[in-house]
This record gives C-alpha cells, sequence and structure tokens, in this order.
C-alpha cells in the first residue's frame, strides 16, 4: 500500500502537518465565507485585521512607501505639489538604504539602516541601549515566531509553555514542529491574572512525564483576554524564566493598543533591564513586534520585527544562518516596520496629520472596546472581562445543558454550536473559545473590537437579540 502513495497523497503527508489547527480561520470562518458566497451580509470579526473592517490605513507611512514602489515619481517637477516635503524626504532616505530599490532583496536580517531605527526606538520606549546587530526584521511577527520556536524545539520532548486560551500561532507552530505544549492557565475570575505557582505546576507536571521544558510564551497585551500584565507580574515571570533556565518568548504585538491607564504598557525588556544583573545579563529573551496592530493595522504589508536579548553570538549566527534561506524580509514591509518606529516628529510637515489620524483611531479603539464589554455584560447567561489591550473582546458564555445537549446530538463543540447559530442568526463571524483553549466546561467566543463605531450599537443589539433568544430556548 504505502508504494502505491505519491508524496503529497493526504494519508502520506507528515503527520505534524495533519495534526497542527489553526481556529481564527477555522471551521466558522469557511462557513461565514460559504454564507457570503451565498450573498448573506458577514461581519468578519473573526480576524485582527482592521483595514478588512473600514479602518482607513496611516496617510504619512502610505506617501512615503508609495513613492519608494514608484521612485520615477520623485523625478516629476510637480512632485511636491502632490506629497509633502518629509514624505519625500523619508522616500529618498529609504530607497538610499536598498541595494537597488524596492525590488532587491535585502540582507537576510533586514536593512541595516531600518534595523537601527528599531533598536532607536527601543532605546527611547525603555532607557536601555537595543544593539541593531541583535534585531531581525521579519515578514510578520508570525514568522519570527516560527523561526525562534524553530530553533528550541528539537523533539517531542521539548516543552513550551504557553498561555491558555492563547493564540493559536504557538499551538499551531509547537504541533508543526513536532514539539509539546505545556499549557499554564490564566485566571478568568483575576482578569486574566497570570498566577506563578500555575507555573511551577504547568512545569512539574510536564518534567514528572519526561518532557523538558525549554521556553516560555507570554502575549502581553493578551489575545484573545486582552489583559495587560504589571510590572509586578513580569518580574515575577523573568524571575521564574531564571530560576527554570527558561527562554522568554515576549509577544508584545499590541503594545500600541493599551485602553486603561492603570497598566500601561511596559516591555519584557525595559523589566528585565531594571532588575539588573546578575537577572538581567542570565534570562534569555525574544521580544517580538509588528506593522499589523496597534493603529497601523497593516497586516496585508507582513512587517514584524524580533530584538534578541542575552543570546550568545553564536546562536545568533545560527538564526542568521537560516533566515538566510528565505533570502530576505519583505522590503515595502520593511520601511513601513521603520516608519512605525520613527513616526514624524514635532515640527515635521506631516507631525499633526499623523498625530490626529493615529490618535483618532486609538481612542475610537478605546470607545469600541467599552462598548462591546458592557454590551456583552448586558447579555443574559454572558460575562465579559474588559479589553484593557490588544483587539479583541472575550466573552464567557454559560451554556445552559440543553444546550450542551443539543451540541453533543449536532455532534459540535458546544461553543462551536453556539457561535454557528450566531453566524446563522446575525451573519456575525466569530471564532469559538475552544478555538484558543480553555478551562474544561467552560466555554467563549472571541470577537474583535474592530466592526466600525457606528456599527458596533447594532452589532451589540443583534448579538443580545440572539443571545436571549438562545437562551430561552435552551433554558434550564
Ligand atoms: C499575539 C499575536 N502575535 C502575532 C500575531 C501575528 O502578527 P503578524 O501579522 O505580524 O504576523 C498576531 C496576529 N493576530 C491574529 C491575526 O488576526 N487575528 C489574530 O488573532 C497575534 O495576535
Amino acid at each position: 500500500m504505502e508504494m502505491s502513495l505519491k508524496a503529497l497523497d493526504y494519508e502520506s503527508l507528515n503527520e505534524n502537518v495533519k495534526n497542527c489547527q489553526y481556529a481564527v480561520r477555522g471551521e466558522l470562518y469557511l462557513r461565514a465565507s460559504e454564507l457570503q458566497k451565498e450573498g448573506k451580509k458577514i461581519i468578519f470579526t473573526n480576524v485582527g485585521n482592521p483595514h478588512a473592517l473600514g479602518q482607513k490605513p496611516l496617510t504619512f507611512p502610505r506617501q512615503v512607501v508609495a513613492l519608494c514602489q514608484a521612485p520615477f515619481l520623485l523625478d516629476d517637477p510637480n512632485i511636491g505639489m502632490i506629497f509633502p516635503a518629509d514624505a519625500i524626504a523619508r522616500a529618498k532616505h529609504y530607497l538610499s538604504l536598498t541595494s537597488g530599490g524596492l525590488g532587491a532583496y535585502s540582507d537576510s536580517r533586514g536593512l541595516p539602516g531600518v534595523r537601527k531605527e528599531v533598536a532607536e526606538f527601543i532605546e527611547r520606549r525603555d532607557g536601555y541601549p537595543s544593539d541593531p546587530e541583535l534585531i531581525f526584521l521579519t515578514d510578520g511577527a508570525s514568522k519570527g515566531v516560527m523561526q525562534i520556536l524553530n530553533c528550541v524545539i528539537r523533539s517531542q520532548k521539548d516543552g513550551i509553555l504557553v498561555p491558555v486560551p492563547q493564540y493559536p500561532l504557538y499551538s499551531a507552530t509547537i504541533s508543526l514542529l513536532g514539539g509539546t505544549l505545556v499549557p499554564y492557565y490564566l485566571e478568568e475570575s483575576e482578569n486574566w491574572g497570570l498566577d506563578v505557582n500555575n507555573l511551577r505546576q504547568s512545569v512539574a507536571q510536564a518534567r514528572s512525564q519526561g518532557i523538558t521544558v525549554r521556553a516560555m510564551v507570554i502575549i502581553n497585551p493578551g489575545n484573545p483576554t486582552g489583559q495587560c500584565l504589571s510590572e509586578a507580574n513580569l518580574r515575577e515571570i523573568l524571575r521564574f524564566c531564571c530560576d527554570e533556565r527558561l527562554v522568554l518568548l515576549g509577544d508584545e504585538v499590541y503594545q500600541q493598543n493599551i485602553y486603561q491607564d492603570e497598566r500601561p504598557f511596559i516591555s519584557s525588556k525595559k523589566v528585565l533591564m531594571d532588575m539588573r544583573a546578575p537577572i538581567s545579563k542570565e534570562v534569555q529573551l525574544i521580544s517580538f513586534h509588528t506593522v499589523s496592530k496597534g493603529y497601523w493595522g497593516e497586516c496585508g504589508q507582513r512587517g514584524g520585527y524580533f530584538e534578541m536579548t542575552n543570546i550568545p553570538p553564536r546562536t545568533v549566527e545560527e538564526i542568521y544562518k537560516v533566515a538566510s534561506i528565505a533570502l530576505s524580509p519583505n522590503v515595502s514591509a520593511q520601511i513601513f516596520m521603520g516608519l512605525m518606529v520613527s513616526p514624524p516628529k514635532p515640527g515635521d510637515i506631516s507631525h499633526d496629520q499623523f498625530v490626529r489620524e493615529s490618535k483618532g483611531i486609538l481612542e475610537s479603539l478605546r470607545r469600541r472596546a467599552r462598548m462591546m464589554t458592557d454590551g456583552f455584560n448586558s447579555c443574559k447567561n454572558v460575562v465579559c472581562n474588559f479589553t484593557e489591550g490588544a483587539m479583541y473582546s472575550f466573552p464567557q458564555i454559560k451554556l445552559p445543558s440543553k444546550a450542551i445537549e443539543a451540541a453533543k446530538q449536532a455532534g459540535k463543540v458546544p461553543d462551536v454550536f453556539y457561535c454557528l447559530k450566531l453566524l446563522e442568526a446575525t451573519g456575525i463571524s466569530t471564532v469559538p473559545g475552544s478555538g484558543f483553549g480553555q478551562k474544561e466546561g467552560v466555554f467563549h467566543l472571541r470577537t474583535t473590537i474592530l466592526p466600525a463605531e457606528e456599527e458596533m450599537p447594532e452589532i451589540m443589539d443583534s448579538f443580545k437579540k440572539f443571545n436571549d433568544e438562545f437562551m430561552s430556548q435552551y433554558g434550564d
């Protein structure tokens, strides 16, 4: 039988490929796409994809990259009538950094000039030195995460501590690489707080099963849970990683998306440096960022970076070697990254417009976070922590036993059953909590807070109508 199979026949595929799952574009998304083809109006709140939900791109970065993509425009004598002088100057600057414009490969770590801008941004943000040689630009944060996990995971015996609920990039990549996900549960009743005792229990449990725990992932602010880690919590985590000799993967892609003042974003790098030696020289830390989130939302550009802290030079060389296999990160995305970490400054022609646009987006996201949380909390059998940061709302749906039984009869996981009913009734496309991991017998769904602000009341009313009817239909 084996002889008759071809390499890409399903039966003979790499088992790790078949085993990995990625719920953000899973069953609900596929069903929503089918319904859309049938003409039903769908509100795709399943993906943190701001421009797909109507968010306008920031003007200045698009002006600069447009000129970089079409440098012949710079020769037009009227160009100053169409583009501001600072955009023209920045375009010329970035083109001078490339080895032949946006069509040429860059260094596999990214353009040195942009990596320098990223290092300067990190220094301004944290108040500590950052070395451009320890910053690699990537095709979105996703690729950076995959590169690092690929270095860490040697076999199924290698475990990675991942928060539950988690963003399934982690579970899917660990599965694809043949490693073992070691869950640590966030406490919903503590506003998705992270209890270090849970970490210790998870590590002890994994070790008792012969797993070598090698790294720990934190997502700060959290996806799907939206919590912002406190400085004290970050110190505990770094101390834990030092004691257990774990690499810390600090996923900080939502660092601009903060909707409350009690817990502003503080980077893992800053907290680590504040702790001073020996720990600040001990803990191996990889920090990730992207142009996909924040008030940029430039998901489709595929721009990201990771910064390496306390990583041995030979390891950096190995990571560089593997990055070289893919030749070059997306060059136009690198320019978006450079612009994100070095936006127009006070006094620049484009500064006021840039601040007006970005402030407007962030303030609207903050209002939408509040509207969505309050909307969910007004519904029967629904409780929802406030979205402190990131782009998602993750309400708990207290499903009646009859609904759980009906789901079982339908061969569906309970929150998939609920989300499918929601989709069919309202066109609201969400991701079931089971796609992110959750405690046994507790059910959630994830939406984004991205639908247009003016549409939010109608969406929440539509959700409330569906939910309260559902709870009456299946009520105990
Ligand atoms: C925590 C986290 N890390 C990394 C990424 C990947 O970002 P890049 O675009 O830079 O690769 C995402 C994207 N969030 C997905 C995309 O939309 N909805 C989500 O949950 C994310 O939520």
